[in-house]
């Protein structure tokens, strides 16, 4: 076993500010397990994850299809019920304050307002035929009252602040006449009418091509600095969290297998998934470039193996791998992984 610190005594941070210096907590997930139900019984998708986030930090949460990262999302803003899902264990704390358990009602003061949420393939939820700037108002005034000439220069004003050009016109403007590109950068306003502490964006550019992709990072780069909220965003693609995050959560078959500044895991990665995950990363300078992939298939949800989730298709596994409980996280210097081979390779 590694001498590394376990995650009962000590916490996995995603959140030092780039300098590796930890900040206060905004969002403090402490062994937080998710459960969906089947006809079969319920079934893990997210097991034991520990993080956090601080004011203004930025985490990116990496893995392959399946992993556990909209569910672990989901529980963040308290939409799992809408999935047969639940919090079955763990703690939520937002701010000091406790959300696992939190009634609807109270959920509602908190989704949206204190936290943004963009899901996945929002620019389909998009109303193909209501006008942008009605769609906006939805978002600004919440239900709450009438929308007010107030409410209408704030849909302007976070027209302008997503850049999108001629905002005047496009408030009339409906999603059909807008690309893609644009219909995120509105689906990103939307999230962040209320002027939420952090936003959570869950896959935002896979539906975009390269060039578009790019402009929406440089975008949630921006706006993060500008509005000094937390970012945290999910993907595939390890290239696109560098681009945004300081920090990087690697999820595997619904574990947290490592935690690192980016910089630091892009250079060495500590456990052989992450490794892998670089090495099949899509090449932005040459798509066409053949993809290293990893070899196999991520255990199916509820069909996980003993030991490492990992080890049937890790190229460094041993006996000791493919026996007992996957392997709790580990502290090495500031960079958590779950791997029990962790200190050989360093
Ligand atoms: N709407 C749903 N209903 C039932 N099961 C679901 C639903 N969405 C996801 N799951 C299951 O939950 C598990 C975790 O999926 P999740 O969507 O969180 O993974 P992910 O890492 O976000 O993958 P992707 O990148 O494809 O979105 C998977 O086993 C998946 O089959």
């Amino acid at each position: 076993m590694p001498s590394g610190l376990s995650t009962e005594s000590a916490q996995p941070r995603g959140d030092a500010d780039g300098a590796g210096r930890p900040a206060d907590d905004l969002l403090a997930v402490s062994g937080v397990s998710v459960a969906l139900r089947r006809r079969v019984g319920e079934v893990m998708v997210v097991d034991t994850a520990n993080f956090t986030i601080a004011p203004n930090g930025a985490l990116g949460v990496v893995g392959e299809s399946g992993s556990g990262k909209s569910m672990l999302s989901r529980a963040l803003i308290g939409t799992l019920p809408r999935y047969g899902g639940r919090v079955t264990r763990g703690s939520i704390r937002w701010q000091g304050r406790e959300l696992v358990g939190l009634p609807e009602k109270e959920w509602r003061t908190i989704r949206g307002t204190e936290i943004g949420y963009v899901p996945q393939s929002s620019m389909a939820s998009l109303n193909p035929i209501l006008p942008i700037g009605e769609q906006l108002l939805e978002a600004v005034s919440n239900g709450r009252r009438r929308a007010d000439a107030e409410h209408r220069a704030r849909v302007l004003e976070l027209l302008e602040l997503v850049r999108i050009p001629r905002a005047k016109q496009v408030i009339g403007e409906t999603a059909g006449q807008l690309s893609g590109g644009m219909r995120q950068r509105v689906v990103i306003a939307a999230a962040l009418a209320q002027r939420p502490k952090l936003l959570i964006l869950d896959e935002p550019t896979t539906a975009l091509d390269v060039t578009v992709q790019a402009g929406i990072l440089k975008l949630i780069v921006e706006l993060r600095r500008e509005l000094g909220m937390a970012v945290m965003l999910t993907s595939h693609d390890l290239a696109v969290i560098e681009t945004v995050c300081d920090n990087v959560m690697t999820m595997y078959a619904g574990a947290v297998i490592e935690i690192g500044a980016t910089g630091a895991v892009r250079q060495q990665p500590l456990h052989p998934y992450t490794k892998a995950l670089m090495g099949s990363r899509v090449d932005q300078a040459d798509p066409a470039k053949e993809l290293l992939t990893i070899p196999g298939e991520p255990p199916t949800t509820g069909n996980w193996p003993t030991g490492c989730r990992f080890w049937p298709r890790c190229p460094s596994a041993i006996d000791a791998c493919r026996v007992g409980e996957q392997p709790a996280m580990g502290a090495y210097g500031e960079r958590w992984s779950a791997c029990i081979r962790t200190e050989e390779f360093l």
